[in-house]
């Protein structure tokens, strides 16, 4: 089916912008494509040291040049319950590599910092430029230059984004990433952040609040609410770097290790080797990048792509704006309802069909590209499936039922759940923000009330607890934007801003700043460009200014006397904390050059 008008010419309108950049980069991968099989670049001393810890077997089949050889990069560490299974897939790859008649070698691995660890802290201050060391050090691995695709084993916020970018950086390799599942369910997340309002209103103790985290994150996977990393595996499978059905199967299962199995051997059937040779950086082009765009407004995905996929679109050359990402949201209905969008988990949303239902949704009425190309071949429709085993234990793939398992998690397109998107992008005189409106009530999409200016989250947490907040208000916390601190997560809100809700205010968030992807019953403006730290009007606002938030309309005001606003002096902070510890002096050089948030808050691109 032929996609629908609107995604037709949102899609040709980033064709045309996106021109320039897309030519020079498909011109570098053809450069690359044509220097032939890339080990047979390599001196013999090269070679030599890159297989000397092969089998006898291996280097023979590597000083040819008719093997292919498969790099790995993997995001293994035991701080991400997701990232923790990683741990024995190298292995795996190996072997079934072999069974495949080709190589796998881990070419090089990449850190991986897990946002619920560091949420809150000084730490998080790293998170959002981890994403582009991240895509640094997986080109670090894939320089040895002694691959003809590479597997990507990474999962949670800032992994899959940066090693995305790196896997388009090297487009002239095919690229498929692997994932390894999500946590069986535990605490519902509800009852977790419920918990979490009572300990926030001083009504429980750390005893029950540990208690009730460790239930709810209890072993390994993906944590089970629809953030980032979740919103990662959605645009994994629906952009085409997955094998079809892989992206929620649990770790730790038969199911899980065949798909792992079957993806390697895949990878080694799409190299220039072969017959179907699928080079990431012509697999992915402008309608693949919308394909992700309409996946994360139909399901109510992660705030935290209004940056990454920005960043990860411009790695291949494809300029991607708010305005697409806003658009598409009018056109594109939600149709999952997972926390914090509902309370179902993403285990939940497997069961009631998935990926392939969903895709099969979006398909049906055009809201979706057929027409592209994946790691499985040609077409998105081979994705309206499941995954499941045989008999032999063999991975086999049945068509997604036309009726959704639960259609409380998971309804059909001829019944959405709101008939639009998520994710709206906000215009005025405070700049530029986004808002995340999947998860926040319809009565609460307009709120208009007085600023209360506070320069970090801690000064928000304190006069909660002294009870200073029991009004209608509007909290600006500015000084958080990529130059200011690295945009840290702000979630650390979300408990007394929901206290304060549920008490019956009018509360609102305006920030530079981000949120968890695991945010959202709050209404929130945030991504605020320009930030505060580059002179934007959001250091104009004093406490006690009126400001709209409008999300129906896609405006953000002060609603102060525009030249008394206009010749108001920029409010300053001191950051000097914001430079030192926790490995933040480490990363000055990306606060000063970081580009703004609505160009992906990125080092690379500005
Ligand atoms: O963008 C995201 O989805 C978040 O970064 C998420 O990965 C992070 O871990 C949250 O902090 C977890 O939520 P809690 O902090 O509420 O456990
Ligand atoms: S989803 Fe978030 S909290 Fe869970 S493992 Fe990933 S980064 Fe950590």
């Amino acid at each position: 089916m032929a996609a629908h008008s609107s995604i037709e010419a949102i899609t040709r309108r980033i064709v045309e912008r996106s021109r320039p950049h897309r030519e020079a980069y498909l011109d570098r991968v053809q450069s690359a494509i044509s220097r032939g099989v890339h080990r047979s670049t390599l001196s013999c001393g090269n070679l030599a040291h890159g297989f000397a810890v092969c089998s006898p077997s291996e280097k023979t089949a590597l000083a040819g040049d008719v093997v292919p050889n498969l790099g790995i990069i993997t995001a293994y560490n035991d701080m991400l319950s997701a990232h923790q299974p990683y741990e024995i897939f190298p292995p795996i790859i190996r072997e079934a590599a072999r069974d495949a008649g080709g190589v796998a070698q881990v070419a090089g691995a990449v850190p991986a910092m897990c946002d619920g660890v560091t949420q809150g802290q000084p730490g998080m201050e790293l998170s959002l430029f981890s994403r582009d060391a991240i895509a640094m050090a997986a080109g670090i691995g894939l320089s040895h230059n002694m691959f003809d695709a590479a597997v990507y084993l990474g999962i949670c916020d800032k992994i899959v984004p940066g090693l995305v970018i790196a896997a388009l950086t090297f487009g002239h390799l095919p690229a498929v990433f692997i994932p390894a599942g999500p946590m069986t369910s535990g605490l519902p997340n509800d009852e977790k952040s419920r918990i979490r309002q009572l300990y926030a209103e001083g009504k429980v103790g750390r005893a029950e609040l540990l208690e009730a985290e460790s239930k709810s994150y209890h072993g390994p996977g993906t944590c089970t609410f629809y953030g980032t990393a979740n919103s990662n595996q959605m645009l994994m499978e629906i952009m085409g770097f997955h094998m079809p059905g892989a992206s929620f199967v649990n770790p730790g299962t038969p199911l899980r290790e065949a798909l792992t199995r079957e993806a390697v051997k895949r990878a080694l059937s799409i190299t220039g080797l072969g017959n179907e040779f699928t080079p990431a950086g012509e697999m992915i082009d402008e309608r693949s990048i919308v394909n992700g765009v309409v996946g994360l407004h139909a399901t109510g995905g992660s705030t935290n792509h209004t940056m990454h996929l920005v960043a990860m679109a411009r790695a291949a050359g494809i300029v991607l704006t708010w305005q697409d990402i806003s658009e598409l949201s009018d056109t594109v209905p939600l149709l999952a309802r997972v926390y914090p969008n509902g309370l179902a988990d993403v285990n939940h949303f497997h069961a009631a069909g998935g990926m392939g239902f969903l895709i099969k949704q979006l398909l049906k009425t055009g809201l979706l590209h057929d027409d592209v190309r994946t790691v499985f071949g040609q077409g998105l429709e081979a994705y309206t499936v499941e995954a499941r085993l045989d008999e032999n234990g063999a991975v086999v793939r049945e068509q997604s039922p036309e009726e959704s398992g639960d259609a409380k998690v998971l309804t059909k397109i001829e019944t959405p759940f709101q008939p639009t998107g998520g994710l709206k992008m906000l215009t005025g005189n405070l700049g530029k923000g986004v808002i995340k409106i999947s998860a926040v009530k319809p009565e609460r999409h307009v709120i208009e009330a007085p600023a209360i200016v506070f320069h970090d989250q801690q000064e928000l947490q304190d006069a909660f607890k002294k009870g200073e907040l029991n009004k209608d208000f509007i909290a600006v916390v500015r000084f958080q934007g990529p130059k200011a601190n690295g945009m840290p997560e702000l979630h650390r809100l979300t408990p007394p801003l929901g206290v304060l809700q549920d008490r019956g205010f009018k509360v609102a968030l305006v920030t530079d700043g981000r949120m968890s992807g695991a945010s959202g019953k709050v209404p929130a403006a945030i991504h605020v460009t320009p930030e505060a730290s580059d002179g934007g009007p959001i250091a104009r606002i004093q406490t006690g200014d009126l400001i709209r938030l409008d999300a129906v309309n896609g405006t953000l005001e002060v609603l102060v006397d525009a030249a008394e606003f206009a010749t108001r002096a920029l409010a300053t902070a001191n950051l000097d904390d914001n430079e030192f510890g926790m490995g933040r002096e480490l990363f000055a050089p990306f606060r000063r050059h970081v580009g703004p948030a609505d160009q992906g808050a990125s080092v690379f691109f500005s």
